[in-house]
């Protein structure tokens, strides 16, 4: 039997509970929406404070003086970065955005040859993926049609078969999300890894959706590269800095876009004309890095390292169990069906589809609660392990609940706002 007390129980017992006082979460909301933009933490906000003394202190000296060298910044990221992806810390750079980033692996990785020329990726993936990969194909003179986009049996799930089935002698690479940002589906990367492998295509992963929420073993798969945002669970702020992932069996590989900070750090300031990358993923930064947008993830990254992303796993299961319960408890008059997987391959977020979604998340929003709307007809509803609780759930449940008894969701119109 779900109800409040059971929520109580659960926060009482919970381990990362004494994480919520380091972020600002504010007294009588509900925020849900840390899978789009994470809540400011007081150690981010400490990391930017002293990045800005930093500046006042050392001016252009900064770069090699004071506690965090600006230059060496996001190397030292990627190293802090690296355990959450199961990575080697070479292998991990914060750099760019993850469409920049896209663009540069598909710059440096993307060699079609002979038969080889398509991308493989789906139709659920975030369409800036597929923006990007269009741009290339276009670069190289191939149309729309050398993208092979796998489809989708239900409009909310991929079928890892019917993915393996599409890598055929066409495909020269496959770019596929970790976890799915509409329905939260996580992809078994190993086995697909694997599949891409067998028939020799590279493969990359966005993991926008999953860093920070579901742990991964990009090294130990063989993963070729993967870049992400730092902004959603990892909370380094709007338009944080972002991240690649390049496996070592491809250090050396000539970036596509090259630019100075690309640079082996010894050699950089030869200012020479021929250019010496790094023999780590750092060769594939491209130019200054954004040393304001990086300071928060040094705050943020902190905590992670402390909890370790098996135990912030083990609680966001728990979570969206927890809420998939009251779910069902609770809302089985009102039409709701959900739209992520029910079992272990569901990421940190519930995707709850009804077709009143977009009014139904106006009134929520009224109602003190955070989610965000996704088009067609989706609520995407995050409780986030570090500062969420089991209470923030059940309250949630309460007030959908009175929403939608009361019919609170018809004074909104079922429309979209201008990003959720
Ligand atoms: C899966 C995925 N890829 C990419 C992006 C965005 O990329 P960028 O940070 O470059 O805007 C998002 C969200 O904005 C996303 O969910
Ligand atoms: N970058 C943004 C800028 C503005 C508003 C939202 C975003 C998002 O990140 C949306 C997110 N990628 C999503 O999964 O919908």
């Amino acid at each position: 039997m779900m109800n409040k007390e059971a929520a109580i129980r659960m926060d009482e017992q919970d381990p990362l509970k004494i994480y919520r006082d380091e972020f600002y979460v504010k007294k009588g909301q509900y925020y849900l929406d840390g899978n789009s933009l994470g809540l400011l933490s007081k150690r981010a906000e400490k990391a930017v404070l002293s990045l800005l003394d930093s500046w006042k202190e050392y001016g252009i000296d900064g770069w090699t003086k004071g506690d965090n060298p600006w230059y060496y910044l996001s190397e030292k990221l990627g190293e802090m970065c690296a355990p959450l992806i199961g990575a080697k810390a070479e292998e991990v750079i914060l750099t760019g955005s993850t469409t920049a980033n896209l663009h540069q692996l598909l710059a440096t990785f993307y060699k079609p040859q002979g038969k080889r020329v398509k991308i493989l990726a789906d139709e659920l993936n975030f369409p800036t993926d597929l923006y990007a990969i269009s741009s290339h194909l276009a670069v190289h003179n191939y149309d729309a049609s050398y993208m092979k986009l796998v489809k989708s049996e239900d409009g909310h799930l991929l079928q890892e078969e019917a993915i393996i089935e599409a890598m055929t002698e066409e495909v020269a690479m496959v770019i596929l999300p970790g976890v799915l940002y509409r329905s939260g589906q996580v992809l078994d990367i190993e086995k697909l890894t694997k599949a891409a492998h067998e028939r020799d295509i590279l493969i990359g992963f966005d993991l926008c959706h999953s860093i920070g929420s579901v742990p991964h073993e990009l090294h130990n798969s063989g993963v070729d590269f993967a870049f992400w945002c730092n902004y959603k669970h990892l909370n380094g702020g709007p338009g944080s800095v972002a991240g690649i992932f390049v496996h070592e069996k491809h250090f050396g590989t000539r970036p596509g876009l090259a630019g100075w900070f690309g640079s082996d750090k010894s050699k950089q300031f030869d200012l020479s004309i021929e250019m010496t990358p790094a023999d780590t993923a750092g060769a594939y930064q491209i130019g200054t890095p954004h040393i304001l947008s990086l300071a928060p993830i040094y705050g943020s990254l902190e905590m992670f390292r402390e909890v370790g992303i098996e135990a912030i796993r083990k609680k966001s299961l728990q979570l969206t169990q927890f809420f998939m319960d009251c779910i069902d408890q609770e809302l089985a008059p009102f039409g709701f069906t959900l739209g992520n997987p029910k079992d272990k391959t569901r990421g940190g977020h519930i995707y709850l589809v009804h077709e009143e979604a977009a009014r139904i998340c106006s009134a929520l929003k009224e109602a003190g609660v955070t989610p965000d709307f996704r088009a067609p007809n989706g609520i995407r509803l995050a409780p986030v392990a570090l500062y969420n609780s089991f209470t923030d759930v059940w309250e949630t449940v309460q007030i959908l609940k009175d929403i939608m008894e009361n019919e609170i969701y018809k004074k909104f119109e079922n429309k979209r706002g201008v990003v959720a």
